[in-house]
């Protein structure tokens, strides 16, 4: 039995992260958790060890999951309730599982836990909730813990993205802004999902259709797309990301502004899927391609955090 640091009343809140290797040896580890100890052929793991090489040799996730944590905490000060924060990664250091161990060594005896993804799936956020039970029965604690399972809907994520959407169209001469296509993204899962009733994808196009009309896009100015889809034999959602890129290209469309809607920071999927690969096929397509900064810390998103966790701490 450890001593308690924080006081009863404490709420803890957790926030999670999908993780990142630090560095390039780090590489055959982080994959052998993503794929869940399956072997990763010698030439997947050289590719994504690349891939991560050209966007600086580490992936960023970890710092934009602090700064945004910090950014929420700061935001969260307001409630005059005696919160503390936690980070838990689901396939890299620090371990969700360990994180919670931390939470009850510290005597968290309530928490809020929320996944730096606004969108639910059966393969990704309910993963995360998983893997905190997992760390209660591993270490044989007990957290009245609120889940936060979505916030796809949330008028200041939803306000942040149509704003992105407006500053990529705007990095246009405001002759050509009216030829502007704009391409909401998001992960690829296995088309297996929908079959099992899964709302990742339903929840997806709610995002987008809201972004897209506050962004005041009408029906042929912005298209659904897919990207990042796993290297797996099994089919994945679509349309990827090159291939609609292509279909854009046949009927005409020379100027693109990208918009991952799924991803809350920048990261490998952004900074090499979108802005090494994707950008590669734009320019042999002979299209431009503008992808404005993710959310990162931008006080409209990191407001949406700090109210959807506000709500979760008051129903404690
Ligand atoms: C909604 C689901 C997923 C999100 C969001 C997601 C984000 C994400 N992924 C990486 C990096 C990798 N993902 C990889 C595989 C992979 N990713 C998902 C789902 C999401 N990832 C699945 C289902 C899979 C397949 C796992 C399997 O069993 O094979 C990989 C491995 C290589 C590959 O298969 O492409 C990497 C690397 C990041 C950085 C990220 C950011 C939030
Ligand atoms: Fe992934
Ligand atoms: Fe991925």
């Amino acid at each position: 039995m450890t001593t308690p640091t924080v006081s009863p009343d404490t709420v803890g809140v957790l926030f999670m992260a999908y993780g990142g290797p630090e560095t390039l040896d780090d590489m055959p580890g982080y994959l052998a958790d993503i794929r869940a100890g399956r072997v990763t052929p010698s030439a997947v793991l050289e590719e994504i060890t690349n891939n991560y090489r050209q966007i600086g040799g580490r992936s960023p996730l970890p710092e934009f999951t602090r700064a945004q944590v910090d950014a929420t905490m700061q935001a969260l000060e307001a409630t005059g309730r005696p919160l503390k924060a936690y980070i838990g990664m689901r396939h890299w250091t620090p371990w969700i599982e360990d994180t919670v161990r931390q939470m009850l060594d510290d005597g968290i005896q309530k928490a809020v836990a929320i996944v730096l993804a606004p969108h639910f799936s059966s393969m990704s956020v309910a993963k995360y909730q998983k893997k905190i039970k997992a760390g209660l029965e591993m270490h044989h604690g007990h957290i009245d813990f609120e889940f936060v399972n979505q916030y796809h809907t949330e008028p200041g994520y939803i306000t942040a993205l149509a704003q992105r959407v407006r500053e990529g169209i705007q990095s246009f001469p405001e002759s050509e802004q009216s030829d502007v296509h704009v391409v909401l993204s998001a992960h690829s899962l296995p088309v297996r999902i929908t079959r099992e009733g899964d709302p990742y994808a339903d929840q997806l196009l709610e995002s987008a259709r809201l972004v897209a009309q506050q962004a005041g896009l009408n029906e042929e100015q912005w298209s659904w797309s897919f990207q990042s889809a796993g290297r797996s034999p099994e089919p994945w959602l679509g349309p990827q990301l090159d291939e609609h890129l292509q279909a854009l290209a046949e009927k005409g469309v020379k100027k693109v502004v990208s918009v991952p809607v799924g991803f809350v920071s920048d990261h490998v999927e952004i900074l090499f899927d979108i802005d090494i690969a994707a950008q590669e096929v734009a320019r042999e397509l002979g299209m431009t391609l503008v992808r404005p900064p993710a959310l990162n810390t931008d006080p409209l998103f990191i407001g949406t955090l700090a109210s959807v966790i506000e709500r979760k701490v008051a129903s404690l």
